[in-house]
């Protein structure tokens, strides 16, 4: 990935746009700063020589305020400067932040399989926060600096020429150095910087399964595996800061051979008389302050070189880069604008739906069913027949590769999103319970809904008793640390989240596949007050809680329709593939 950082870094600049009149400002303190660090050298060498030659205290009285007044300058456009820098940073980088954040929330689920959170939390927090460094205007600030070697060198010229021709070769010749050596770091930072997200998410994944590790003595092998990818981020680590670390040595080294040459023909040209006591001092001070900009010129490449890395791989993320997969089932699922679901109970179509997660490898095939609204569609197969994938395309999580996929008259791949989701609920076993007041978890944070409709949709979900034993009801806190709820409790949550939405079509993937029996017979009269009126497709494995299905369909084991009809039809059909799995499944209880 050698090559100049800047080209990888154009994606930055549209997040700067919003800082115009701190960038204005930045624009014009730093010129200010570089004027200031000029003239100090300057007042100095008429001090040196005034007092040498015996000026008038009053005239060295002035030089000295001066001096002092450019030295409080200096000192306050640097704080000045600092200070813009970080708010425009921290401003443009939360923008970013944002971004990547609304990014992921409108991936597909596939996206969180390709990244687990570990890896998503490296890249909005290390990789972004890595971009501060650069976000805060750091062109500005080469160029600065850039104008600061040229003023110097100038200011040089015209106090001793001689002495100027030492510091002009060094400074040219470590510009072009940089030149060369630019980018070559790059390929191990980004190496570091992957090994470093992949141990994010491996901890974290490992972290979230840590009762299972334990339950089957897998903490031990956990370590190990631990170690192992620790070793390799420290071996990544150390190379990149091989690469890195070579060009700051190298300029460290030149300019103390540049300072010593410097004084060396000062003392020369001193000891002859053709240079003033406070010329040569002047001239050391530039020559030392030379350093200064040659150094964080060396340094801010070094920032670019890391931030050229991180951006590489915001973009990938963003799905602008080469890691983007667009197979045709996997697309954004941001989608605004199309119609919207009509009010009430949609009907439902399937029309000839093919699918596939991977090329070649076809999970639905030619699907078609239809439900009139109110109708409850009962969906049955084996294990990895695609079933939930059945919910996923309905619920446009996914779009099928051939055939449509409609609800309400409308196809759910034109629809608003947003609407589409405002009108269709999804119920899977996962319920994920924030760290958060009861109250924020039913309504996801929205505080305009009042506590009577709560209350209501707790009762209708079957938790009016738990609420009512709850301490302090609706602002219990829950999740991690806080009150701890049973699986079917968690369950219930998710039932009072959907009868809050009050949705027309409502979608469930085995909602009651992690419970035991006992809380299966609670979670059922809330599941079944939750269908009525409404139309609705279950997945689901046990038969017994398919009796209120209108009509069933049965996938095949290569993802095409075994079997569809009335379920009352096909029961009583000894041939069907439904009588066969109600008895099977019978017998087992
Ligand atoms: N994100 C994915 N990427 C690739 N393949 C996937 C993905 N999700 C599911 N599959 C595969 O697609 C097939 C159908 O999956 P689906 O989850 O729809 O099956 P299912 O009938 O609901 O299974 P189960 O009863 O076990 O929940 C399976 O072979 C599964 O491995």
């Amino acid at each position: 990935m050698a090559g100049s950082p800047l080209r990888h870094l154009s994606m930055l600049v549209r997040y700067l746009r919003g800082e115009r009149t701190a960038m204005a400002l930045l624009a014009l303190l730093v010129p200010s700063g570089i004027g200031l660090q000029l003239v100090a050298p300057y007042l100095l060498r008429g001090f040196i020589d005034g007092a040498l030659s015996g000026d008038s205290q009053e005239t060295l009285r002035d030089l000295a305020a001066w001096s002092l007044v450019a030295a409080v300058g200096v000192l306050v456009v640097t704080i000045g400067t600092e200070a813009l820098s970080s708010r425009i940073a921290w401003r443009s980088t939360n923008r970013l932040r944002a971004d990547l954040v609304g990014h992921c929330l409108s991936r597909p689920p596939d996206f969180y399989h390709e990244h687990p959170p570990g890896e998503l939390v490296e890249r909005m927090d290390g990789d972004v926060t890595r971009l501060a460094a650069v976000m805060s205007a750091l062109l500005l600030e080469l160029l600065a600096q850039a104008l600061l070697i040229v003023g110097i060198l100038v200011a040089l010229f015209r106090l001793e020429w001689r002495l100027a021709l030492v510091f002009a070769p060094f400074a040219a010749g470590t510009l072009l150095l940089l030149r060369t050596l630019v980018g070559r770091a790059m390929p191990f930072v980004t190496a570091r910087q992957r090994v470093a997200a992949d141990l994010q998410g491996f901890l974290e994944e490992r972290l979230a399964a840590a009762e299972d590790l334990r339950a089957n003595g897998a903490s031990r092998y956990t370590l190990r595996q631990l170690g192992d990818r620790q070793e390799d981020l420290y071996r990544r680590a150390r190379d990149a800061a091989r690469a890195s670390v070579r060009w700051p040595a190298t300029v460290q080294g030149l300019s103390a051979v540049s300072v010593v040459l410097a004084l060396a023909v000062s003392s020369w040209l001193h000891s002859r008389g053709q240079l003033s006591t406070g010329t040569a001092f002047a001239s050391l001070s530039y020559a030392m302050l030379l350093r200064r900009p040659l150094l964080a010129v060396t340094t801010r490449f070094r920032d670019l070189e890391d931030a050229a890395a991180s951006v590489q791989r915001l973009r990938d993320l963003l799905g602008h880069g080469a890691g983007s997969k667009d197979l045709p089932g996997h697309r954004t699922e941001r989608r605004t604008g199309g119609g919207a679901l009509p009010a009430g109970r949609p009907g439902v179509r399937f029309d000839r739906v093919s699918f596939c997660y991977e090329p070649d490898e076809p999970v639905l095939q030619d699907v078609s069913f239809t439900l009139r609204p109110g109708e409850h569609l009962g969906v049955v197969g084996r294990t990895g027949s695609g079933k939930s994938t059945v919910v996923r395309l309905l619920f446009g999580l996914h779009h099928p590769v051939t055939g449509s996929v409609s609800a309400g008259g409308l196809d759910v791949t034109k629809t608003d999103l947003r609407a589409l989701r405002s009108r269709v609920a999804l119920v899977t076993q996962e319920v994920h319970v924030f760290h958060a007041a009861l109250r924020d978890n039913l309504t996801f944070f929205d505080r305009a809904v009042p506590d009577d409709r709560l209350r209501a949709a707790l009762d209708e979900a079957g938790l009016g008793p738990w609420l009512r034993a709850l301490p302090h009801g609706l602002d219990t806190l829950l999740g991690a640390g806080a009150r701890g709820m049973s699986a079917g409790e968690e369950q219930q949550l998710a039932l009072a989240r959907v009868f809050l939405r009050d949705p027309g079509l409502v979608l469930m993937d085995e909602p009651t596949a992690r419970l035991d029996p006992y809380s299966e017979r609670l979670l059922v009269p809330a599941l079944e007050r939750l269908l009525e009126d409404r139309t609705a497709v279950v997945v689901e494995h046990r038969p017994h809680l398919l009796l209120n299905a209108d009509r069933i369909l049965v996938l095949g084991d290569d993802g095409k329709v075994a079997e569809e009809g009335e379920r009352a039809v096909l029961a009583a059909d000894p041939s069907s593939r439904l009588h066969t799995f109600l008895r099977t499944a019978e017998a087992a209880r």
